[in-house]
């Protein structure tokens, strides 16, 4: 049975129940707008933690652009019935007066790693994510966090927040969720038009190409170029970014030796869509 738990007042002594029967906890973040990329993390959850939290919260402070939190989908009855259908013990809906009451003044901000790329683009967003994540990790008392690599840079400001902070919690980067023609599944997709629709796989493409000849010996600068040309011809508005960076604190790299992702940030439509692969 899938309980919804709203306050954390409730949350506390049921977690605090499965801690001391010595069961692993596992919580998944998410903003709601469930699609299957959220069920997957919530599916591996499922797999290694005896318990299962998802945290549904859309988070105000991580939104640089008023009007994109005004858009942002919410979908509460369906996605609390995903959930139930994939398992998950709790649903846990806090309301923005407990996660911000008044007179929230603390922010956590994660250097370096925050600061190119999304943080450039979106200033103050990922000092957002440190905060709210903090917190939800604070409220659940999780043993373990399921992070998608869509948001890479999300993935690797969590994994730094964790280390720097030394919280006791296990952080798990799940592989990303493609539709069948390669389109990274995100709750914005639905704010696509059927045309842009049509088109946006060529995000995936092009940047799966560019990677494919940057191994087989093309410069880098060549290759995102392309990558950047086959955009603009297929009718993405604007390509924002296409960088290949060290895999994990994000910085350029030009070391093919050791890991690097190359992450994009492009709009169609008018929806921000971003996306990234290993190099
Ligand atoms: N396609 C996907 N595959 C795997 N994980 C995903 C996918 N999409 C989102 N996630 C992960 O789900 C968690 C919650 O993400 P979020 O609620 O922002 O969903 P989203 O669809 O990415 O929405 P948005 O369009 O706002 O980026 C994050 O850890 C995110 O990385
Ligand atoms: C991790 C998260 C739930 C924090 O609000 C959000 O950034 C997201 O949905 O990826
Ligand atoms: N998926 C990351 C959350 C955001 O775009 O705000």
């Amino acid at each position: 049975m899938t309980q919804i738990i709203r306050t954390v007042a409730e949350l506390r002594p049921l977690v605090r129940g499965w801690k001391a029967a010595g069961e692993v906890v596992g919580v998944v973040p998410t903003m709601g707008a469930l699609h299957d990329g959220h069920l997957s993390l919530a599916r591996a959850a499922r797999r290694e933690c005896g318990r299962v939290i998802t945290t549904i919260f859309v988070n105000p402070k991580q939104f640089n652009n008023p009007d994109d939190l005004k858009k942002y989908p919410r979908t509460e009855e369906a996605d609390v019935a995903l959930l139930s259908s994939v398992g998950v013990d709790v649903v846990f809906i806090p309301q923005p007066d407990e996660v911000y009451p008044d007179g929230f003044i603390t922010t956590v901000s994660v250097g370096g790693v925050s600061e190119p790329l999304e943080g450039r683009m979106r200033p103050g967003h990922f000092d957002g994510v440190a905060t709210v994540v903090s917190k939800l990790f604070g409220m659940t008392m999780a043993d373990r966090g399921y992070f998608g690599q869509k948001d890479w840079q999300q993935l690797q400001v969590v994994l730094r927040l964790v280390r720097d902070l030394n919280i006791p919690i296990t952080i798990v980067g799940c592989e990303t969720i493609r539709e069948a023609d390669g389109l990274a599944m995100s709750s914005r997709n639905v704010r696509l038009t059927a045309q842009g629709r049509s088109v946006a796989n060529v995000l995936y493409s092009a940047i799966s190409a560019a990677a494919e000849d940057i191994r087989a010996g093309q410069s880098d600068r060549m290759a995102i170029r392309e990558a950047a040309e086959k955009m603009r011809s297929a009718g993405f508005e604007r390509v924002e970014y296409i960088e290949l960076r060290d895999a994990e604190t994000l910085m350029p790299s030009d070391d093919p030796r050791k890991p690097r992702r190359m992450l994009a940030a492009v709009w169609l439509d008018g929806v921000r869509l971003i996306d990234n692969i290993p190099v």
